[in-house]
């Protein structure tokens, strides 16, 4: 679509020829420094980015590995956990890990299930901490009450009154919550710290924010709950390049204070997410299955109106006239594309899984014990006890990753990988310079469906198995 209707943004007008700068892919050799400076200061010795003329960007090996060996723990450069998700985990806010303590986990778990709120439940504007023990407050509750354990049971556990047989084994960081709002919370100060200077200090709704902004911020993230919380994510990626632009303004204080000077650091600041894969959201993404072609203008249409609405409510909070390009839909489509072609899962196993698995291979006697206490709890959380940690974000390393039906290389978190790091290790043995390839999709599948689930990211796989496997 793009070019068949104009955009309502009228950003996209005033700012054209610097918006062409931001969403360009950045000249080969500033790119190629980025890197090498990057895994150079990350100590990533195993790697390095190649540019071809066929795929772009890649990663290579720089050394042997053998199979199962670690070659990248990617940090994450910006991310955020699912809205739903947030019911099922409560994780560290900048780093990803669980926090608080088993009992906590299953206390919140459980009690926010007992009210009504579940992560297949569409309202979750709710679900604050502080609304525990006041199951009133909960105006969302949408489910009936799946388990039979009292209330006060459950908030005993949240409140740490209760304790579980064993669980000092799995003892969680103590929760450090955000000094503004209720919905961030950290594993240590300095995470907190971090997040703050990072991201949330534009995006914090809590009593340190005036109350315009408080409101325009708070009708955003419902916009986002109640569409596609992507949003959310590509907000944090606009307020990370405002908070990074403040500081090169003060380091530069020196320096003439021009539209042209002042853009210049704009272009500085937004470098790490210059270098991600992207394009327009609406344009790539693929039309689902119960979308007639004959309608695929008027759904890339909607798609486009969606993100102006939620731009035009970020704008209303956080509108910086010094970074106006950054406001403009064009841009923001470029950062919601890039999320979604960039294969940026983010996952962190839950160390209740850890904790049932103990319980069960505890000798008879202290088994028999235990389960006695833990039986219920289990019970009541179901099936899936263990839900992990679940969002999306943008790895620098690992997003330069190529797709491969065959691939040599895996994302996958060992048991010390306990944060939201992208861990890559070895699926066989790979030689120094070879490239190496991750998979996108469930690679078990047969060649067709391989093919439509890559059609997400926009490419058709020629890997040597698809070149093998395509029909004549
Ligand atoms: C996560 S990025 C990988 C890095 C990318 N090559 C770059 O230049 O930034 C994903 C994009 O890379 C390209 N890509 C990855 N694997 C590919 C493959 N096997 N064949 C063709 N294109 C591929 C596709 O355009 C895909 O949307």
């Amino acid at each position: 679509m793009g070019g068949s209707s104009a955009s309502p943004c009228d950003l996209d007008r005033e700012f054209a020829p610097q918006i062409a700068q931001l969403i360009a892919t950045p000249p080969l050799q500033a790119a190629q420094e980025y890197y090498d400076e990057l895994i150079q200061s990350k100590k990533h010795d195993g790697i390095r980015v190649n540019f071809s003329s066929k795929h772009g960007k890649g990663v290579c090996a720089n050394k042997d590995f053998a199979e199962g060996d670690l070659i990248l723990k990617d940090q994450i450069l910006v991310g955020s956990q699912h809205s739903l998700n947030k019911i099922d985990c409560a994780v560290c806010s900048y780093c990803f890990r669980f926090i608080g303590s088993i009992e906590f986990q299953i206390g919140r778990r459980l009690y926010w299930q007992s009210i009504g709120l579940s992560s297949d439940c569409t309202d979750r504007g709710h679900c604050h901490e502080s609304d525990v023990g006041s199951s009133a407050s909960s105006s969302g509750a949408t489910k009936e009450n799946s388990n039979t354990l009292p209330e006060e049971v459950l908030v005993s556990l949240i409140t740490g009154d209760k304790s579980l047989p064993f669980t000092d084994h799995f003892s969680l960081p103590q929760v450090v919550p955000c000094c503004g709002c209720e919905e961030e919370r950290y594993c240590s100060q300095s995470c907190a710290d971090s997040d703050w200077e990072t991201y949330h200090s534009l995006l914090c709704t809590g009593s340190k924010t005036e109350s315009s902004r408080k409101s325009a911020l708070q009708k955003f993230v419902e916009h986002a709950n109640g569409s596609n919380d992507i949003f959310l994510v590509a907000a944090k990626v606009i307020t990370f390049t405002l908070l990074r632009y403040k500081k090169l303004k003060i380091q530069s204080e020196f320096q003439k204070n021009t539209d042209e000077s002042n853009f210049s650091l704009l272009m500085e600041a937004w470098k790490p997410i210059s270098m991600g894969f992207k394009k327009r959201w609406w344009d790539s993404v693929a039309l689902p299955e119960d979308v007639d072609s004959c309608d695929e203008d008027s759904f890339r249409q909607q798609i486009r109106d969606l993100a102006f609405t939620s731009l035009q409510l970020l704008k209303d909070a956080i509108f910086d006239p010094e970074c106006a390009p950054l406001f403009s839909l064009e841009v923001y489509g470029h950062i919601i594309g890039m999320f979604e072609l960039n294969n940026l899962g983010l996952v962190v196993a839950s160390p209740i899984q850890d904790y049932f698995i103990h319980i069960d291979d505890l000798p008879d006697d202290k088994k028999e014990e235990a389960k006695k206490v833990t039986r219920p709890f289990l019970d009541a959380l179901g099936e899936d006890y263990a839900v992990p940690c679940e969002g999306t974000a943008f790895f620098p390393l690992q997003s330069c990753m190529n797709h491969s039906c065959c691939p040599n290389a895996k994302a996958f978190k060992r048991d010390e990988d306990i944060d939201g790091h992208a861990v890559i290790l070895a699926l066989k043995p790979i030689r120094k310079d070879d490239e190496i390839t991750i998979s996108y999709i469930d690679e078990d599948v047969p060649y067709e469906e391989r093919q439509a689930q890559l059609a997400d990211y926009g490419f058709i796989c020629a890997c040597p198995r698809c070149q093998e496997e395509k029909p004549y």
